[in-house]
């Protein structure tokens, strides 16, 4: 299958930009509207983009610059039941990733997506996103502050993770404006009465916006009003108020500052979480930011069809932000010179803060694979792009599928084609399955997978192969071709 400019990058775009209605990947539906908890009944009073906020801080917090230790890496998952991790949050997050990890993405880059979608989906700026995280093994060391923390080891736990005093103030005051604490979690520092049948987890917002990405609790907090900057600056269990220790800790400076700052506010907050995603582990590399793409090629690949002839499918997503509309048409042409195809949108789009989406699906036979090495498409309004493509082998979408067992285990059944040699290629496979001790997946990797000659087709020698392996996560399976190198050459995330 063919990804633009690589599959990681295509998927992750896939997240932001297909983001509700048609071919959307459901992964901004769970913070929207940005009050909905997708965890659970709503009645309960917990609001997951307030919980993908913390829980990212928790996860970033143990973080060591002195050794380049931990940050983001969902050791969080394995950490959850600790007190200092006390609540739904670690769970919650942990689990609404799970069916959605795969070999591209891990639980840690979903972390960091969900920091920018719920701030970018509620009211916050665009924080921008790289990818290529690696999730840890198991738990790392203890350090997140806790309500009763002193001053002194709030401050050298944020310190440790490199954030100085008014880091550390700034970053508080940019995640207390989400979301509440809550009774059931932290009944030192909210009473029971703030139980109701519609609030059964007993959630005191820290202002009066809890799902807005805004300022309201700095204004509360140095103007006294409101809820005065939440229940951790106004509880009256003094060894609990540790926002009030912290932002007083240096005469409320940082805090006028950011008071001062007003609109610019969510910026510098912006800012900080971006610096909070991309702590991680000193043996990460990370990616480039990723950006929505205006003209994409989405599920686009070789197969074969039901009379055994190469065909290559596929559709064209066009984003167009208000003041561009999408084309009637697209013009689509392949290296070949064969007739141009006109493609027409499919009926239903799609849409996200950042546009309009409009899909473009196409099919047309490839008769000499030799000479397919790319394709371009221009549409009015759009301009020319082309696409490289290798059509020397790949994996046949039509030819492979997942299988699961009644016991959760799956087996992973695949076809690879090579054009014009009998020399069985190099199959990876890799399957999210479950792992012990955390609900974050575990991405099983086969490399070097036997495979078995199964003919030939359309002038492809074909080889089928399976793999089997633990309780699977419903995370889409990988099955790549890879060279002696281990460069992958084609991929399909098997759904
Ligand atoms: C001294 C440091 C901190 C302490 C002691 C602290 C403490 C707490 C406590 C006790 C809660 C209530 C949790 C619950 O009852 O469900 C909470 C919620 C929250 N915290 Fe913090 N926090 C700290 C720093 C941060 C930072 C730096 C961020 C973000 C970068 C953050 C983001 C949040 C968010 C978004 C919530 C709301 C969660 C929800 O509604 O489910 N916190 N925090």
């Amino acid at each position: 299958a063919f990804f633009y400019p690589n599959v990681q990058t295509s998927l992750v775009e896939g997240i932001f930009v297909d983001a509700h209605g048609a071919h959307a990947t459901g992964f901004v539906d769970a913070v929207t509207p940005c009050t909905r908890y997708v965890s659970g009944a709503a009645t309960v009073g917990r609001e997951t983009a307030a919980q993908w906020v913390r829980v990212s801080f928790h996860d970033f917090v143990t973080h060591h610059t002195s050794d380049g230790s931990g940050g983001l890496d969902a050791s969080i998952g394995f950490e959850a039941d600790r007190a200092e991790n006390a609540g739904a949050a670690m769970n919650d997050t942990i689990r609404f990733f799970r069916n959605r990890v795969n070999a591209k993405i891990g639980s840690a880059d979903f972390l960091a997506l969900s920091v920018s979608v719920a701030v970018q989906n509620c009211g916050g700026p665009i924080i921008p996103v790289r990818a290529g995280r690696i999730d840890a093994t198991g738990p790392g060391p203890f350090g997140v502050p806790a309500p009763t923390t002193t001053l002194n080891d709030t401050l050298s736990m944020f310190g440790g993770a490199g954030m100085s005093q008014s880091d550390a103030i700034t970053l508080v005051a940019c995640g207390h404006t989400f979301g509440a604490v809550h009774h059931g979690v932290f009944p030192d520092v909210v009473g029971p009465d703030a139980i109701t049948p519609n609030n059964t987890a007993g959630g005191v917002n820290f202002d009066d916006s809890p799902a807005v990405f805004d300022d309201h609790n700095v204004h509360a907090y140095i103007d006294g009003t409101g809820a005065k900057g939440g229940t951790l600056v106004t509880t009256p269990n003094v060894t609990s108020q540790s926002d009030l220790r912290l932002f007083s800790s240096d005469n409320n400076a940082t805090l006028l500052a950011l008071y001062n700052e007003q609109g610019s506010f969510v910026n510098t907050c912006a800012t900080l979480f971006q610096r909070m995603i991309e702590t991680v582990p000193s043996n990460v590399v990370l990616s480039d930011v990723i950006t929505p793409q205006t003209l994409k090629p989405v599920n686009s690949t070789l197969d074969f069809d039901t009379n055994g002839n190469l065909i290559f499918t596929g559709s064209i997503r066009v984003l167009s932000n208000e003041s561009a509309v999408a084309p009637e048409s697209l013009t689509h042409t392949t290296s070949l010179n064969s007739t141009a195809l006109n493609i027409t949108p499919e009926d239903e789009g799609g849409y996200s803060i950042y546009g309009n989406t409009t899909f473009y699906p196409f099919n047309q036979p490839i008769s000499k694979p030799s000479a397919f090495t790319s394709f371009s498409v221009i549409g009015s309004g759009i301009s020319s792009e082309t696409f490289a493509v290798q059509a020397q082998t790949f994996v046949v979408p039509s030819a492979s599928s997942n299988s699961e067992s009644e016991d959760g285990t799956v087996t992973v059944s695949f076809t690879v084609a090579v054009l014009n040699s009998s020399t069985a290629p190099i199959v990876k496979v890799s399957i999210p399955v479950v792992q012990p001790n955390t609900f974050g997946p575990l991405v099983e990797i086969f490399n070097n997978v036997a495979v078995t000659a199964a003919g030939t087709k359309a002038g492809y020698s074909l080889f089928t192969g399976s793999v089997s392996a633990g309780v699977w996560t419903h995370g889409t399976t990988e099955v790549a071709i890879v060279n002696g190198s281990g460069n992958e050459l084609d991929v399909l995330m098997v759904v």
